[in-house]
């Protein structure tokens, strides 16, 4: 394999702990995967900020658009809650899924074997559970202008976010929806509000119409957002792939998380269109939780959902789909021999480190390579 660039930006808060558990990884697809990864560091989020006053900078973000990959932990914490809004933590984050156009975000929630008890839901729900919540990524109220608040004079102020989708952005998602339901069981369900959002009325036409043209064999069901999240944890089973804005994709893959036990075990992908000269496509990987203060420092992070997300990469950038099928069974694996870290920990069970969940996991490899 010609060798692949990589630029991994760590962030705050736990994304410094998962960070190097996903190096490892790395490490050991190099030398022992037949892989060429090469690895550069940058700062993006808080720790960005703190080095030189913006969310990221103008040469990480040149190294972003340049890299075969990007690999990202979580940004944000309480420690930059006062910062201006334009150098939040966060907007380093925004900008890079902008720049880098990575309009369809990925965010798969299996459940696996060893995990259907530690959930607090009953386990006939989430046994077996494999959804794919494709989620549009920089469109919608993350990005509609005007985005502000105002002074309107007498002692109050209006804070306005504007929820703008067009034809073409509604329709590329739901194509990305539908071929990838097409590898998995057919099914896609769209979510969006029509019966109270203008922009809902034409996700739901446009979805319909791109699925008339050329998706038929695919079945196709619509669903209010609001009533899809109360599905989501009623019958989460009912679903293939779910197909849903920015923001309605932001809060429903949180929902999902918890049905696979923890925030600490989804992970993501964030593809852009593929270019047309080469086929490849702009991608950045990440777990879908975020920095996580409250644990920050403590070791008890869960690398799972940032070691995962770097087995997206071997499927969606790579096309290695041996290593990510491998990779997955480590960590299934793994789990099945009762490694926990303690977001995962059912009561009274015993308990590893971020660090040697990643131990845990790269021993695994070797294992399932011997
Ligand atoms: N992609 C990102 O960088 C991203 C995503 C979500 C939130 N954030 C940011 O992170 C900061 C904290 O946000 P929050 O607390 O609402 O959400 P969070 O996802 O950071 O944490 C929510 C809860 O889940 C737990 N958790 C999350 N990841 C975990 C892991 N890997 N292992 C074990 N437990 C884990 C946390 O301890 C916490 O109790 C905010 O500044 C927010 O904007 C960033
Ligand atoms: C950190 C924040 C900007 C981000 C989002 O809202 O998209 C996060 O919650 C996510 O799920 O990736
Ligand atoms: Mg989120």
């Amino acid at each position: 394999m010609a060798s692949q660039k990589l630029l991994l930006l760590p962030g705050d808060g736990i994304g410094p702990e998962i960070m190097p558990e996903v190096k490892k990884v790395i490490s050991w697809f190099n030398e022992n995967g037949g892989m060429s990864f090469e690895t550069e560091e940058g700062l993006v989020g808080g720790s960005a900020y703190d080095a030189h006053g913006q969310s990221i900078s103008e040469e990480d973000m040149a190294k972003a658009m340049a890299a075969d990959a990007v690999i990202f932990g979580a940004v944000g914490g309480p420690k930059w809650d006062d910062v201006p809004y334009e150098v939040r933590p966060e907007a380093g984050l925004l900008r890079l899924r902008k720049d880098m156009q990575l309009f369809a975000n990925l965010r798969p929630a299996i459940c696996y074997p060893a995990l259907a008890d530690a959930s607090s839901l009953k386990k006939d729900i989430i046994e077996g559970l494999d959804i794919l919540i494709v989620r549009e990524l920089t469109g919608g109220v993350y990005f509609g202008e005007p985005k502000e608040i105002t002074d309107l004079g007498n002692g109050q102020k209006r804070g306005v976010d504007t929820q703008v989708y067009d034809t073409y952005e509604i329709e590329r998602i739901s194509k990305v929806a539908f071929e990838l339901a097409r590898t998995r069981n057919n099914k896609v369900t769209s979510m969006e509000k029509r019966n109270v959002m203008k922009s809902g009325v034409l996700w739901n036409e446009v979805v319909t119409q791109t699925h008339g043209n050329g998706y038929q064999d695919v079945e196709l069901e619509h669903m209010l957002a609001d009533a899809g999240g109360m599905q989501l944890v009623r019958w989460p089973k009912q679903f293939d792939v779910i197909v849903t804005d920015n923001l309605f994709g932001d809060m429903l893959s949180d929902v999902a998380a918890m049905l696979t036990g923890s925030l600490g075990m989804l992970p993501s992908a964030s593809l852009g269109a593929p270019d047309e000269a080469t086929g490849k496509r702009k991608a950045l990987y990440e777990p879908v939780h975020g920095s996580a203060p409250d644990i920050a420092g403590t070791g008890a992070a869960n690398p799972i959902a940032m070691i995962a997300s770097f087995g997206m990469a071997l499927r969606y950038s790579f096309e290695e789909v041996e290593a990510a099928d491998k990779l997955d069974k480590a960590i299934a694996v793994a789990l099945d021999k009762g490694l926990r870290t303690k977001d995962i920990a059912s009561e009274g069970q015993a308990t590893v480190s971020t660090s040697e969940m990643g131990d845990a996991i790269v021993a695994e490899l070797s294992a399932l390579s011997a």
